[in-house]
């Protein structure tokens, strides 16, 4: 059976693949560059079960084959939940290379005068299949932690390089990959759907 990986995100595909595997789905699993006349999805809804549904049902319905996509992003305190789903394109539309920084500079900047004790954050995913056939299996993972205020680590992406997560003193930049897994909202979201996934494949 194969599968297809509904993201442009590079850094999310290695993620997505190791969890799917670790987690046992024995799928072929395919990126969109397998795909180049792939839509583009505007992600409009409001929520990210909203998004990861539109991600994923667009795909398998130009593929014709299992989709999964998430949506994902970071869930501040003390901006009441924000960026959320807006976490992607927060500072405004940047070029590739410098979107993350720019994102990340911004909530740095909104948090300048955030004492420590007020800077709680979530990451949060939700993780769809969606069939062909229309059949949909969905589920969710949460990482609590908290914001540094300035970056630390290489690996990940994204708002990762201030981020640590409860009960440890690294940020998730600074996790092995697998460490990462082992605790993410993503890895927590696609073992929850591992085992959908199982089934309806
Ligand atoms: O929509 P796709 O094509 O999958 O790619 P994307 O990067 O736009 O993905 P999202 O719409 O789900 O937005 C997620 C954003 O949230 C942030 N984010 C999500 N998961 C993260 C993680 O594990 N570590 C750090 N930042 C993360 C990061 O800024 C992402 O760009
Ligand atoms: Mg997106």
């Amino acid at each position: 059976m194969r599968v297809v990986l509904a993201t442009r995100n590079k850094k999310k595909v290695p993620e997505m693949r190791a969890i799917l595997a670790d987690a046992g789905v024995e799928a072929e699993v395919l990126s969109l560059d397998a795909f180049p006349d792939a839509p583009e999805v505007p992600e409009t809804e409001p929520s990210f079960l909203g998004n990861a549904l539109l991600k994923a049902r667009a795909i398998a319905e130009h593929t014709g084959l299992p989709s999964v996509a998430d949506d994902s992003g970071l869930s501040v305190d003390e901006l009441r939940g924000m960026p959320g789903v807006l976490s992607a394109r927060w500072a405004g539309r940047f070029g590739a290379g410098d979107q993350d920084r720019a994102n990340l500079d911004l909530v740095l900047d909104q948090l300048a005068d955030t004492p420590a004790e007020r800077r709680g954050a979530e990451f949060v995913c939700a993780a769809v299949l969606v069939m062909p056939d229309g059949t949909e299996a969905v589920a969710e993972g949460v990482l609590r932690g908290r914001l540094l205020r300035e970056r630390r680590g290489e690996n990940g992406f994204g708002y990762d390089p201030v981020f640590v997560p409860e009960g440890e003193s690294r940020t998730t930049a600074e996790l092995s990959p697998e460490e990462k897994n082992a605790i993410s909202h993503r890895g927590i979201a696609f073992r929850r759907l591992a085992q959908e996934l199982a089934d309806i494949l």
